[in-house]
């Protein structure tokens, strides 16, 4: 219980014991005092409050007065102490009566019957006359003491009423005092009853509290254990990581010394590095050197090759040769997979068919082998020499080997690159700019690789002999500008597909026009109804020859899935002026795609009569070819000589360029395997025949104005 509260509660305790103890001690006084109160004390509410304290500290409580000694009658005492004293005067007037003699003695009868007998009643008289006397002294000396003794009660009154007031206002500082006490009881009540309110609240919350205390101890609890759990597994992984550290610390020193080794090494090997730094800058520069000195020495074989060039064309022209290159084509995937796999006994040839098997590498690699035929390139310094080896049965069982050995101006080996063969057809395709007329072909049986030589694929790297002879002309012409020569070009790409002519640059799909070949007396060949495009820029040409590939003529057959049995004729006019000399000259380039040369039985044509139609025409084509070229070369040695140029609309339509004063050159491209020997073979006897022949010297066709 709180102090104050406990404080208030004695408070009111001891206001209950006072209001108890006051009345009696109050009635005690009365009964004490002189007076009683007026109105009983227990009614006046008031005198309760007053406290005994106080009452202790009044007035001392009065004393009953003592009655006085007299010899009389108590009650008469008794009487006089309580009503006011008579005047003192009266006695001696009796006593006055007593002294005159008998006529007083009538006022008692007694002493009138004594005076009457004789003396004896005077001695009696005379006794009682002193008795009276001394009777009457002694209540003088009584009324005396009396009056004294009233004197002293009327001052014990006069006291006690005085006593009275001082108790009277006692009393009233009492009631004050009880009704302030009370007043402040009845606040300290209410005040209490606020406080037990406040204390009841108070209890409530602080029930709550414990109760909510109680609950947060449980949760605390909880998250004690969890936290005792979490603190184990720590003291492991603490525990853990201490003895990682410690093998750390063990590591750390064993690296330490592994690292101050280290830099002992760095610093050796610094050095080291310095020296050899020293000797790399001076072998950088020695290398610098001879860096230069290499561009210097190939610059020189550059000029040197291109002097040489220069003059084996210069020497070419006056022997007035048909050029004759050779081009072996590289393996092909479709080669060993789809012909030879099932031939050359490997898995294929054990498993149901040869597309529904996947060989092994190996496999693969043993069938390109044998695939292959037999073809050496025995001169690597010129690249002049294809041979080709065959081994058979004779009739009589015995192994028959074979050789051939073929020259031409230059042969590519499978791995040629395209680059690599333009670098020897730059020069005389060139030379249209000059105002040659310039005709290549490119020769073969189907799959050989002409079609690639000529056009190409569709990067730079393999971009074939036309779009580069092209970009070649227009680059030459450009740098020829500075000389004051102004070109223009255009060009034209013909099909010609079982003796007719078919516009590759015309409209539709395909041309049914009639055109006809006509020849100017000034050398120049025109085809009737024909595009002729001029050109501005290499890439138009490509954009031509992207045209002219979708609407060639393609037919299958059982040589190549992709068969051009039709010859494709590139023709690219040129003609130029020059304003400074006056000169103009015109010449032509001719990129001829022949048709697959192989022969009517290898073609597969068989019964199909369009296929061998086909066949027919090209085989008459070609060999008309073959027979302008050689008598091109009889007539060179023998003079004159009719041309049989007429005999194919091929040999026709190239009559200008085929002639003397022109330059051909004829790219003869063979298949690398061994089943396509024989047609290989015919091929390069056929180059053979053609590199043989003299067709005369080659002639500018420049005017002077
Ligand atoms: N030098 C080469 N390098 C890489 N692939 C080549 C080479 N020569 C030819 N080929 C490829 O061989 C295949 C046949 O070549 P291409 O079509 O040029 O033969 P083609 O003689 O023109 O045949 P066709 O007479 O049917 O036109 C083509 O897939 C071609 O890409």
């Amino acid at each position: 219980m709180p102090a104050s509260f406990s404080s208030k509660m004695t408070l009111k305790r001891k206001a209950d014991s006072d209001e108890d103890t006051a009345p009696r001690k109050l009635h005690a006084i009365a009964e004490n005092g002189a007076q009683r109160p007026t109105q009983p004390l227990r009614n006046n509410r008031s005198a309760t409050n007053v406290p005994s304290t106080k009452i202790g500290l009044g007035p001392a409580p009065l004393t009953k007065p003592r009655a006085p000694t007299l010899s009389g009658p108590p009650s008469r005492t008794t009487r006089a102490t309580s009503a006011p004293p008579k005047p003192a005067p009266r006695l001696p007037s009796t006593r006055t009566t007593l002294t005159r003699g008998p006529a007083s003695r009538t006022t008692s009868g007694p002493l009138r019957s004594a005076a009457g007998a004789a003396k004896p009643d005077d001695s009696r008289f005379q006794a009682l006359q002193t008795q009276v006397q001394s009777i009457e002294s002694a209540r003088a000396a009584d009324a005396a003491r009396l009056a004294a003794d009233m004197e002293a009660e009327r001052l014990k009154v006069a006291e006690l009423q005085s006593n009275h007031l001082a108790l009277s206002r006692q009393l009233a500082d009492a009631k004050t005092q009880e009704l302030t006490q009370r007043r402040e009881l009845v606040n300290a009540s209410d005040e209490m009853d606020a406080l037990k309110k406040r204390h009841a609240r108070e209890l409530m919350d602080l029930e709550m509290d414990v109760k909510r205390r109680d609950r947060e101890i449980r949760e605390l609890e909880d998250d004690l254990r969890v936290v005792r759990g979490d603190l184990d597994r720590e003291r492991t992984v603490v525990g853990e990581l201490k003895s990682t550290i410690t093998q750390q610390s063990t590591t750390q020193v064993t690296l330490t010394a592994q690292n101050q080794a280290l830099h002992a090494q760095i610093n050796a090997l610094q050095s080291s590095f310095d020296y050899s730094a020293e000797t790399v800058s001076n072998l950088r520069m020695d290398l610098e050197k001879a860096r230069e000195r290499v561009e210097e020495l190939e610059q020189e074989a550059r000029e040197a090759e291109m002097i040489r060039r220069k003059l084996h064309n210069m020497v070419q022209e006056l022997k007035g040769n048909i050029r004759v290159f050779c081009r072996v084509r590289p393996v092909l995937p479709s080669d060993v997979s789809a012909t030879t796999l099932v031939k050359s006994g490997g898995s294929g040839s054990r498993g149901p068919s040869p597309a529904s098997i996947s060989p092994s590498p190996e496999d693969l690699e043993r069938a390109r082998v044998e695939a292959l035929a037999e073809m050496a390139f025995p001169d690597k310094r010129d690249h002049k020499e294809i041979v080709l080896n065959s081994s058979s049965e004779s009739a009589t069982g015995q192994e028959r080997k074979e050789t051939w050995n073929f020259n031409f101006d230059r042969v590519f080996e499978p791995h040629s690159t395209q680059a690599e063969v333009f670098e020897e057809i730059s020069l005389l395709a060139q030379s249209c700019v000059d105002g040659y007329n310039v005709c290549i072909f490119a020769y073969g049986q189907t799959g050989s690789g002409k079609s690639f030589t000529m056009e190409g694929g569709s990067s730079d790297a393999t971009a074939g002999m036309i779009p580069r002879a092209v970009e070649q002309v227009f680059r030459v012409s450009e740098e020829l500008g500075s000389k004051g020569w102004e070109y223009t070009m255009e060009g034209q790409f013909l099909e010609i597909y079982n003796e007719t002519i078919n516009d590759l640059l015309g409209k539709g799909e395909f041309d049914k026009k009639k055109h006809e070949i006509k020849h100017d007396k000034n050398g120049s060949t025109h085809v009737t109804d024909t595009v002729i495009q001029p050109l501005r820029s290499p890439n138009q040409v490509r954009a031509l020859l992207a045209i002219a590939q979708s609407r060639r003529t393609v037919a299958a057959t059982l040589m190549n899935e992709r068969s051009s049995r039709s010859h494709s004729v590139f023709t690219l006019r040129i003609r130029g002026n020059n304003k400074m000399t006056g000169e103009s000259c015109e010449g032509s380039l001719n990129l001829v795609d022949l048709a697959g040369s192989e022969r009517l039985k290898e073609s597969g044509a068989g019964n199909d009569k369009d296929r061998l139609r086909e066949t027919q025409s090209i085989n008459k084509s070609l060999s008309a070819l073959g027979d302008v070229i050689a008598a091109l070369g009889e007539k060179s040695e023998k003079g004159d000589k009719h041309i049989p140029y007429r005999n194919s609309k091929l040999t026709y339509l190239l009559q200008n360029s085929l002639s003397g004063n022109s330059k051909t050159l004829m790219v003869f491209n063979l298949s690398p395997l061994a089943t396509h020997l024989n047609e290989s073979l015919c091929s390069l006897r056929f180059a053979t025949k053609v590199n043989n022949t003299t067709i005369g010297t080659a002639k500018k066709q420049i005017k002077s104005s």
